[in-house]
């Protein structure tokens, strides 16, 4: 019988798949790495999550190992060059949860732009003063830059465009056609336009630090920054510096550092964050759980899933 290993907690729904086809879950309990390895040994298959899976464990799984499957669009937290060096596919599954990650981000930039969490903090303090002091405002008829064009940035666009009637900016080097709206010939002429500034593309080594000091010296002044794709986008010293000065005036965050909430940015009322709750809906957990499994079966019975991200001997196109 074949084995899986689940890294991080998946809907049931898809553990009922993965049964149903004859495919033994290993359940991790933590993602320790030594539980990782241990667990992984004799493992044809993987499902992780955020916890990724490194070459060490691919190592301590064995010759077994056939595919490691991320559960969602972002595959940086697996070690794709050891993968191909070990002759183990790699697939994600894009799209699945999108519409979860779409409404969180205008959830969060409606959020910030109206001071919500802020307002309720103060209320359940008893602060009275909150209606006076708060300087809150529309979204509608202002400027958005979408930074990324994949499933998730485009439908945050057009909701963005259709809902609010806001004029959309898009920077995506990759993207063939954005849509009808504007593409911006850089990041920083986007930056320089927008009220909105949401962040919708992968963890690459080039987008790593994108948002920095020089390019948030080029936002528009009072800009929201909104983060529901990868921590790493975003230098968070520099952005404390931006939301000190003005320059940034809002952010929120569903992706951050490892205790940030509890740092320079936790200081500053006007930093919302949420712990990475994009796809954490049971529509979008039962889409792509049970996407990540049919990766698996595929993969298993030979078949390269379309959304193969490595191009390991073995596995030829
Ligand atoms: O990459 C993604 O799609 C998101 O980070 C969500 O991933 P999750 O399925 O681990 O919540």
């Amino acid at each position: 019988m074949p084995r899986c290993l689940i890294v991080q907690p998946m809907h049931k729904a898809a553990l009922d798949m993965l049964a149903d086809a004859g495919v033994e879950a290993v359940i991790c309990p933590d993602t320790l790495p030594e539980t990782v390895a241990r667990l992984a040994a004799g493992v044809d298959a993987v499902i992780t999550r955020d916890a990724g899976f490194g070459a060490a464990a691919m190592r301590a799984a064995g010759p077994s190992l056939r595919v490691v499957v991320a559960h969602g669009a972002g595959h940086d937290a697996i070690d794709k060059a050891a993968a191909t060096e070990l002759g183990i596919l790699v697939c994600n599954t894009p799209g699945a949860n999108a519409r979860s990650v779409m409404e969180l981000t205008l959830g969060l930039a409606i959020a910030a732009a109206r001071k919500i969490p802020a307002a309720d903090r103060a209320e359940r303090g008893g602060e009275a003063g909150f209606r006076a002091r708060a300087v809150t405002a529309e979204l509608s008829g202002k400027t958005a830059l979408v930074v990324g064009w994949g499933h998730i940035g485009q439908g945050v666009g057009r909701m963005l465009h259709d809902a609010f009637g806001m004029e959309i900016l898009v920077h995506s080097p990759r993207a063939r056609d954005t849509g009808g709206f504007e593409r911006v010939a850089t990041l920083a002429d986007g930056l320089s336009r927008a009220d909105l500034i949401t962040l919708h593309t992968p963890m690459r080594p080039e987008t790593e630090g994108l948002i920095g000091a020089a390019i948030l010296a080029a936002c528009k002044p009072g800009a929201i920054l909104v983060n529901t794709a990868r921590a790493g986008l975003v230098d968070e010293a520099a952005l404390a510096r931006a939301l000190a000065s003005g320059r940034i005036g809002a952010a929120a965050l569903d992706v951050y550092s490892p205790g940030a909430p509890q740092g320079p940015l936790g200081r500053f009322e006007q930093v919302i964050f949420t712990p990475h709750l994009g796809g954490s809906t049971p529509e979008a957990m039962i889409r792509v759980g049970q996407g990540s499994v049919a990766h698996v079966l595929d993969a298993l019975s030979g078949k390269r899933p379309a959304t193969a991200q490595n191009d390991p001997k073995g596995w030829n196109r």
